[in-house]
């Protein structure tokens, strides 16, 4: 377990969070800008002064009660920002060494090659920094602050600077990343697909204070959480390919709540994959649709109804039968005229016609 609690005032903000976070996995800090996010990042590190106190398990970083305070450069974290700064007259290689190095005995440990190899830059090592495209220059940030063999990775927006295109070409590594290394990570994100795709917990920050967190999976399903903006409202669900359709080019996945169809994905029966569903893609029904061109109609139980402005957002579980407990949540976002129209209510049963499904 993290052990966090940070207070840090400012002239018109005061940062106030204490929680404990996962040592394991991803957890993604999210919310509008000027929340805190990087505040909280560089107090976690010791680059900002707040009060409290921080622990990673049983290293203690910072107690104010104790007078103990170890600086930045004598905690075994990586921090990585949007344009991380690299040793420019030295190529990728020495680069890394230098990360290697720098951490002493904690170096030691860190498997140059593999991480190398799971970063993708191996063709890279002679290259010199101003060679390397924005996308290739990150690889190589992450990867030297991974040699120092942290026990913390801390990142703030490591995609920001890159165009879509490069951010696409990176986040598999991001990916691969944090589902091989067993060391938690810290990631600080505007991007609602980052947090879809690379978390496992979220922290939901609003005017520096803890608005929500998590697990993933629960807190986007909270339909009282319109925090991502109303079009980014939508669950993530953990599936695996169940079948594939070559003739429309079709992918059929099984998770907890039933079945979905998507775009061919390019997986094997049987693979684990993440899908997302936006709750502006999901319309309700209360009888099934007899023929309609939506391939994805589902049958839930309506759990929550949270109306707010013109839109109401439905949350609703969805199982093979309307007793079925094991049921994955889902949610829709209708306008308050049909919410009110169709008499949503919670133990409503009623159909989720899902208009589209990504896969992550
Ligand atoms: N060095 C500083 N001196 C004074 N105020 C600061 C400083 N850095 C940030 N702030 C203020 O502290 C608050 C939190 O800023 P912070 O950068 O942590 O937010 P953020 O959530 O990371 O924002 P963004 O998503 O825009 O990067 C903001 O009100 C900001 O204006």
């Amino acid at each position: 377990m993290i052990d966090l609690s940070l207070r840090l005032a400012r002239r018109d903000f005061t940062l106030d969070v204490a929680l404990p976070l996962p040592m394991q996995g991803v957890t993604a800090l999210f919310g509008p800008s000027g929340c805190g996010k990087t505040t909280l990042l560089r107090a976690l590190a010791g680059l900002e002064r707040a009060a409290g106190r921080v622990a990673l398990g049983d290293e203690v970083w910072q107690d104010d009660a104790a007078g103990r305070f170890v600086p930045p450069h004598q905690r075994s974290l990586g921090y990585v920002i949007q344009e991380s700064a690299l040793f420019p007259h030295l190529d990728v290689a020495a680069n890394l060494a230098y990360g290697r190095r720098r951490a002493g005995a904690d170096g030691a440990r860190v498997d140059l090659p593999a991480l190398v190899d799971l970063l993708g830059i191996g063709a890279l090592m002679a290259r010199r920094p101003a060679t390397l495209s924005g996308g290739e220059r990150q690889r190589v940030a992450i990867a030297r602050a991974l040699a120092t063999g942290p026990q913390l990775l801390l990142m703030d927006e490591p995609l920001a600077a890159l165009d879509a295109p490069r951010k696409a070409e990176i986040l598999p590594y991001l990916e691969r990343l944090s589902r091989t290394l067993a060391l938690p990570v810290v990631y600080v994100t505007h991007a609602i697909d980052e947090v879809a795709r690379l978390a496992d917990h979220l922290l939901l920050l609003d005017a520096g204070r803890v608005r929500a967190a998590g697990p993933l999976h629960a807190l986007l399903a909270r339909p009282d959480l319109a925090w991502a903006g109303p079009d980014e409202a939508g669950v993530v669900i953990d599936a695996t390919v169940a079948a594939h359709d070559e003739a429309y080019g079709l992918s059929q996945v099984r998770f907890a709540g039933g079945t979905l169809w998507l775009g061919r994905v390019a997986r094997e029966i049987g693979a684990p994959v993440r899908v997302r569903v936006p709750a502006r893609d999901v319309s309700l029904v209360v009888e099934r649709p007899a023929r309609t061109s939506i391939l994805n109609v589902l049958p839930g139980v309506v759990t929550d109804v949270h109306a707010q402005g013109q839109t109401a957002t439905v949350r609703l579980v969805c199982g093979q039968s309307a007793a079925d407990t094991s049921a994955a949540p889902l949610l829709a976002r209708v306008t308050r005229r049909s919410a009110e129209a169709l008499q949503l209510h919670p133990g409503q049963v009623l159909f989720a016609q899902i208009k589209s499904v990504s896969l992550m």
